[in-house]
């Protein structure tokens, strides 16, 4: 159960640092062997059950902001291609991590998507060995016939779970604006997909979310795997406690480390107490922070380590590295009335006299196109990319980094010209179409400059730092406009001037410089403690292990090596079955 600081045991066969999506996932399962005793520590707090966490009306206002009480607020560097703007990378702080504040998108990536973590030197870890997990995972609520027949829901039953512990349905608030891209894409001649959760995630097609199909509030990992389990005794929970340190000590001759315990602290100033592993540490920070737990360990870039005199546990150059996210530029043509705007009086009143109304939600009609739909020199810029120096990389990179781009852009130039693969995702609603860059081929990075853990770390996305990437966001936003000039989006009219880019920003420059002001994330934050080969400036091997050091593996979105064509969560929710069962087996 949930325990105070008093009530810690001096040891636990398993420490699980971040309560999170994916913690809070292997949490549960390692806690399903009653023999075992599993602590798992989280830094913030339990949601108090508010509005802004639970109704999807206000889904995503949780992590806007510097103020919000359950978000991290991560400062991130300028970035020198966007006008010197910062984009803070949001991120969960409360029981549930960032599945307690995500925008509610339950979906999955395309084949080529995972086959590629495969090839990139991971074996296991293809769609093929993935799915089962997906299926894991997901309660599946088929939509009612009441929407499901006049918006034309399709699903694929085969590909869905029916007894996970994540809820996965739609709402209730479905309007003719819910569905019209499906019309607008028609005129475009993009197909319609069955369901892109059987692997096929491209061309037009229906999302789900992590809603609860009878109460309509958010499925998010806490009520999916934390509260079922609390009573376990063999699982302890301590909240609102930072985790400072992992704890390692020198074995085998002194050749390996092991990873032993951890230290904690309830703020800078509060004392530390350590925390002994019988078996194993896994950490689960997310993206942002496990990097930066890592490092502060002594697991990292010798240089970053040694500027900061930390002593060097193990030399690992990739923790931090390969820091990717998905970015998005909105192209707006607003009503000059929207018809469908929330009458917020009404929207309360349906949600709560029986869940329907705008304010539970709908289900989101999606586009996920590849690269030659919304390009017309896709094959120029996939030469291009496949021939071009290094010269936008820092310069001192480490040669194992540079391997590891060098395989990800083989991979990408392999998957991005086929019809399998997504360049842009693409979602309308009130006069804006928001447009998304999938695959970026630039590559930020995130490490310590203190040695106090409750300092911030530099986070720099570096965002556009591959020229190439404005090609993709150009002609991405060239096809959003495309989309508003169809007849099904000009019917549901009337319509006021276009205000996003805005009339008349028309030529490459001008475009670019839009993109420049514009650009904000869509909180996909990935790479930063890569499954990869070593030789490819990997941090963890195939089953998860640090490279290096035993008894610890990393577990969280920061393994993805590269950032599949989709929302994330499901795929850390995936990932973290699976690293449940590798670990159950002492892989
Ligand atoms: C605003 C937002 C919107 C999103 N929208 C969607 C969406 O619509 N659909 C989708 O599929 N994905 C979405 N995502 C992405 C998805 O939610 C995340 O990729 C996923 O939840 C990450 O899971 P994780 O386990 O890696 O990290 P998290 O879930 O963030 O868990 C990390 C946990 O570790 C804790 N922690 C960190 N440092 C310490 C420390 N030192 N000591 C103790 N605990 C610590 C944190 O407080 C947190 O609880 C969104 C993300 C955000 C932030």
């Amino acid at each position: 159960g949930i325990i105070s600081e008093s009530q810690l045991r001096s040891s636990y066969d398993y420490i699980v640092i971040g309560g999170g999506t994916a913690g809070l996932v292997v949490a549960n399962r390692l806690s399903e062997d009653p023999r075992v005793s599993v602590l798992v520590v989280e830094a913030g707090p339990l949601d108090k059950g508010e509005n802004f966490i639970h109704i999807p009306r206000f889904v995503g206002t949780a992590g806007d902001g510097l103020t919000s009480v359950y978000n991290w607020n991560f400062p991130a560097e300028p970035q020198p291609e966007l006008n010197g703007r910062a984009i803070n990378p949001p991120a969960g702080r409360c029981v549930g991590g960032s599945s307690a504040i995500n925008a509610l998108l339950f979906d999955r990536g395309s084949i080529n998507d995972y086959n590629s973590w495969e090839e990139l030197g991971n074996p296991g870890w293809g769609w093929k060995s993935l799915l089962p997990y997906f299926i894991k995972i997901e309660t599946y609520n088929h939509p009612p016939k009441e929407i499901a027949q006049p918006f034309n829901i399709t699903f694929d039953p085969s590909a869905h779970g029916y007894s996970g512990p994540v809820q996965s349905s739609y709402g209730r608030g479905f309007t003719n604006q819910t569905d019209v891209i499906f019309d607008a894409f028609k005129d475009l001649g993009v197909p319609r997909e069955v369901d892109g959760t059987n692997g096929r995630k491209v061309n037009a097609l229906w999302g789900s979310f992590s809603l609860h199909p009878t109460n309509r509030s958010r499925s998010y990992a806490r009520p999916a795997y934390f509260e079922p389990v609390l009573k376990r005794r063999n699982y302890d929970a301590l909240l609102e406690t930072r985790v400072t340190r992992i704890l390692t000590s020198s074995s085998k001759g002194g050749r390996k480390s092991k990873a032993n315990g951890i230290e904690i602290a309830k703020s800078s100033t509060s004392a530390r107490r350590t925390i002994k592993a019988n078996r194993e540490v896994i950490l689960s920070a997310g993206a942002v922070a496990s990097p930066k737990i890592l490092q502060l360990s002594g697991i990292g870039p010798k240089k970053v380590l040694q500027s900061l005199n930390i002593p060097v546990v193990e030399d690992l150059p990739g923790v931090g590295y390969n820091y990717q996210d998905h970015s998005a530029t909105p192209v707006v043509q607003p009503f000059a009335e929207d018809p469908q705007a929330v009458n917020d009086t009404i929207g309360e009143y349906l949600y709560y006299k029986n869940r329907t109304g705008p304010w539970s939600g709908s289900g989101l009609a999606l586009g996920f196109l590849p690269l030659s739909t919304i390009s017309n020199r896709s094959s120029d810029i996939l030469a291009r990319y496949a021939f071009q120096s290094n010269s936008h990389l820092p310069a001192d990179l480490h040669p194992t980094l540079l391997a590891g781009y060098e395989r990800q852009k083989q991979l990408l130039i392999k998957y991005l010209p086929t019809d399998l693969t997504a360049a842009s995702e693409y979602i309308y609603g009130g006069g804006a179409v928001v447009a998304t860059i999938l695959h970026p081929f630039s590559r930020g990075y995130t490490i310590i400059n203190s040695t106090d853990p409750f300092a911030n770390q530099i986070i720099n996305q570096r965002y556009l730092s591959n020229p190439i990437d404005y090609d993709v966001l150009v002609d991405q936003v060239r096809y959003a406009r495309r989309i508003l000039a169809t007849p099904s989006i000009q019917a549901l009219g009337p319509l006021g001037p276009e205000v996003l880019p805005g009339e008349g920003v028309e030529g490459e420059e001008e475009l670019r410089e839009f993109v420049r002001g514009i650009l904000s994330t869509f909180s996909h934050v990935s790479g930063t403690c890569s499954m990869m080969p070593r030789q490819l400036g990997g941090v963890v091997d195939k089953n998860l292990r640090v490279y290096g050091v035993d008894g610890l593996r990393v577990v969280d979105a920061s393994v993805i090596p590269l950032v599949p064509g989709t929302h994330l969560q499901a795929t850390v929710y995936a990932i973290a079955e699976k690293a449940s069962d590798i670990i159950k087996r002492g892989d």
